[in-house]
């Protein structure tokens, strides 16, 4: 049997397809629509700066008012080839017109809003057809007008696909066979099971556009309101899309998108060929969205919490202290981040002798080992115990305080304990003199 012992020995999944897969961003777009959040476009150019750092093939924006269109030059200012800035806008000619009143701009996507819901209650057109004419037009007139496409399928996996979305995604792969054809599992409804028919498996409809449609350029745009938007995004690749259309920390409407960093993680760490993408600025943005958009990072956040590389318990801790790899899914400066090693409520001695040794190491600059059962690290433990069993302490012990604790029962203690008392000093005082 194979051990595996180290991060470069753990074997990587293949994508079935073998395909090359891409990422576009739309947090300056889809999360941009978060309540709360105010984008200025000062906050969308440094988004754009991390997307660059991080090497994202593409992004799409708004450019319906001035602050949106603002940002946009600002960011083609910076002359970078990647991420590709492309536009956003309804299936009509006046939205279709702004676009094309960018300069720069190549692409964009037409929202195509396919399910009975959005068709009739949304948009209050009178059927299907009519809404099939409306987009049909959207498309051929972005083409007239020289730009590429991708079509938005909005609410696909709440659609009669068989009966409307497919028919109609053939006559628009005849108007442009290259256009990027998203799902947008709008509601998140979908589900990343191979046998779950439409609408709702996402491999079931990624199978049928491509191998029954002939697309060539399928994304998907996954919300997280069943909690599946990563599973479904990433169930697109499997199954054969190229695409995928995700947010930074998954910001975005209601409960948001399949977040980025996640996707971004999996695919270097665990899919075969994904060295492409520079995940070191993560930690940085994960901070600039917290501190400038004012959201609030859950600290057990998978890429981005604060507590992905921090150990407290016994058994964690001592693991990691003797090897990273035990209890350390991956490198913490995969996604700029230190490990910290914490003395809690559920630590043991071993981490606590840690944490012990570097601050005597560093006061006094020798390199010290301390015994597990030194008496000392004991009164230590038994000290921090007692603050959680007197319920007086919900947090981990600082490094301050296992500085006064090492002060206290290795620096100053043993100077108290040697000081003889009167009685033994005259005795040593008289055997010196010989009495
Ligand atoms: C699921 C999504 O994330 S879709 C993107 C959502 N994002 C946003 O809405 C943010 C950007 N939106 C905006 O700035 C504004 O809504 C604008 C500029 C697009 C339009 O503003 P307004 O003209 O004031 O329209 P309003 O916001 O009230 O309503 C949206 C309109 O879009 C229409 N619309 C919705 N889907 C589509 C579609 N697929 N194609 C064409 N029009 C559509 C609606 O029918 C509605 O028009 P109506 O009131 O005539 O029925
Ligand atoms: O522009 C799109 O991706 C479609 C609208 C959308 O954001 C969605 O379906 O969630």
């Amino acid at each position: 049997m194979k051990v595996y012992s180290d991060y470069d020995d753990l074997p990587k999944i293949k994508l079935p397809h073998n395909q090359e897969v891409f990422i576009s961003d739309s947090t300056i777009r889809d999360g941009s629509q978060m309540p709360g959040i105010v984008m200025k476009p000062s906050h969308k150019l440094q988004i754009y700066e991390y997307l660059h750092e991080i090497g994202i093939e593409k992004l799409e924006t708004f450019v319906f008012n001035e602050r949106d269109r603002k940002a946009v030059y600002e960011m083609f200012d910076r002359g970078y080839e990647k991420p590709e800035i492309t536009g956003w806008a309804r299936s009509s000619e006046k939205d279709i017109d702004m676009v094309l009143d960018v300069d720069g701009i190549e692409e964009t996507g037409l929202l195509m809003s396919v399910s009975d819901s959005h068709i009739f209650d949304k948009m209050g057109l009178p059927s299907r057809e009519a809404a099939e004419e409306k987009y049909l037009n959207a498309i051929q007139y972005a083409v007239d007008h020289g730009l590429r496409t991708r079509v938005h399928i909005e609410d696909m996996t709440r659609a009669d696909n068989y009966n409307f979305v497919y028919p109609m995604i053939e006559k628009i792969l005849e108007i442009d066979p290259e256009t990027t054809v998203r799902v947008c599992d709008t509601l998140g409804y979908g589900v990343p099971f191979p046998d779950v028919d439409e609408p709702y498996g996402l491999p079931s409809m990624i199978n049928h556009l491509k191998n029954e449609l002939g697309a060539i350029n399928i994304e998907t745009h996954i919300h997280d309101d069943f909690g599946l938007s990563l599973a479904n995004s990433l169930a697109g690749y499997w199954y054969g899309a190229n695409w995928s259309s995700l947010t930074f920390l998954g910001v975005g409407e209601r409960a948001g998108n399949a977040e980025m960093e996640k996707l971004l993680l999996f695919l270097s760490q665990r899919v075969e060929g994904f060295e492409k993408y520079n995940l070191e600025p993560i930690a940085d943005i994960a901070n600039f969205i917290e501190k400038e958009l004012d959201i609030r990072i859950p600290k057990n956040k998978a890429v981005v919490g604060k507590n992905i590389f921090a150990h407290e318990s016994g058994i964690h801790s001592s693991g990691v202290i003797k090897n990273p790899f035990t209890y350390e899914p991956f490198k913490p400066e995969t996604v700029g981040r230190e490990r910290e090693i914490l003395v809690g409520e559920s630590s043991g001695v071993g981490v606590l002798r840690h944490k012990v040794q570097e601050v005597l190491n560093e006061l006094m600059d020798v390199n010290t080992e301390i015994d597990k059962n030194d008496p000392r690290l004991k009164k230590i433990q038994s000290e921090i115990q007692s603050l959680y069993d007197n319920e007086q302490r919900q947090s981990c012990i600082s490094d301050e305080e296992i500085r006064s604790y090492v002060q206290k029962y290795f620096l100053y203690e043993p100077l108290v304990k040697n000081k003889p008392s009167k009685k033994e000093y005259y005795k040593e005082n008289d055997e010196n003199r010989g009495y």
